[in-house]
């Protein structure tokens, strides 16, 4: 295999000089964070900087002595930008580096998209914190067309995710799906010059970078069920950092990671990768969580289902169960044809 050059690093020099103060808890508690000094590792995408960004400024507001710091990085993910991710190794192209950065102490926190962290982390790695979660939904944008449904046959729509290409196909077979890859300007440029009548992208990433005017339409789950943890932030520290699961318990908010637990045990038990189409969608209220879940075949002609409603302190559980039914009800016959 060819290898890679090593990523290209940076630290992003943010809002004036570092301070060098100790770094204490509100409480002064002195065992809390080891360090006046906390690193950000994330991607150098507009998206990632912004969610990086929001991390710092969550971290700076509760930590004022603090100094929290940037690390940009380009990843494995970024550099191919000409071939679908699905056929090129999948979702631990966005996170590799950010975990040998994580390894090595150059950095103490990595933001992810929590839809982009692997469902099975190496040991030495845990996400330890979900965050508030952005509107989950797909959304439609398109200068010609304001519903799937007036699309007329052969119009181009665009995406490179197996689980929307799959579920756009099943209710309007006359459209034509073509790839769309690269960061979210870089897709909406191509709209913009015409390669595309419509294109598809997750709403929170649209809505993060102010671009929430280019929506047209968000999707109904109905017709475009989520990826399991999309619009959610997911942190990644190194499993033995301890010292910072209590400095980051304050970011963590409790019904995303409800949901997110339920949606990533589904595709944790059917294999979770990016070659099936696999969709998986939790909504908490109150103490109970109703999740949804769907397989299907990447031209459309098969979608397996299942809904369930169970306690949110019980959501891996839920997870499970929803998975095991859509294996039961077909899923098992999809996951074993794609190999
Ligand atoms: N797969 C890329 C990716 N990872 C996270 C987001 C959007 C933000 C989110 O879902 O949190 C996107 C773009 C997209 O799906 O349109």
């Amino acid at each position: 295999m060819k290898k890679e050059p090593i990523s290209n690093t940076s630290i992003i020099p943010k809002g004036g000089a570092a301070r060098a103060e100790a770094c204490p808890h509100r409480n002064r508690d002195p065992r809390i964070l080891k360090n006046d000094r906390l690193i950000i590792a994330t991607r150098e995408s507009q998206l990632a900087l912004w969610q990086a960004e929001h991390v710092q400024a969550r971290l700076r507001a509760l930590y004022p002595q603090c100094s929290v710091e940037l690390l940009g990085m380009t990843t494995r993910g970024d550099r191919i930008l000409d071939r679908t991710l699905s056929k090129v190794g999948g979702k631990g192209l966005f996170v590799k580096e950010l975990e040998t950065a994580l390894q090595d102490g150059r950095a103490d926190l990595a933001v992810h998209s929590l839809k982009d962290v692997p469902v099975d982390l190496a040991p030495e790695f845990a996400l330890s914190t979900i965050m508030e979660r952005e509107d989950p939904r797909d959304a439609l944008v398109s200068a010609r067309y304001a519903e799937l449904a007036d699309m007329p046959a052969g119009a181009v729509i665009g995406t490179s995710s197996l689980r929307r290409e799959s579920q756009i196909r099943a209710r309007h077979p006359h459209l034509q799906v073509r790839p769309l890859r690269g960061n979210l300007q870089t897709r909406l440029a191509k709209l913009d010059r015409g390669e595309y009548d419509a294109i598809v992208l997750a709403a929170a990433g649209l809505r993060r970078l102010g671009l929430g005017d280019r929506i047209r339409t968000l999707l109904a789950p109905e017709d475009s069920l989520p990826a399991a943890g999309q619009g959610a932030l997911g942190i990644e520290i190194r499993a033995d950092r301890e010292d910072l699961r209590a400095v980051l318990a304050p970011l963590a908010h409790a019904a995303t990671t409800a949901e997110a637990l339920a949606e990533r045990a589904v595709s944790r038990r059917l294999g979770g990768s990016c070659q099936v189409p696999l969709a998986a969608y939790a909504q908490a209220q109150g103490e109970s969580l109703r999740l949804r879940a769907l397989v299907a075949t990447p031209d459309g002609a098969r979608i397996v289902r299942a809904e369930r409603t169970g306690a949110a302190r019980d959501a891996e559980a839920l997870g499970l169960a929803v998975a095991e039914e859509l294996l039961a009800a077909g899923a098992a016959d999809i996951l074993a044809a794609l190999g």
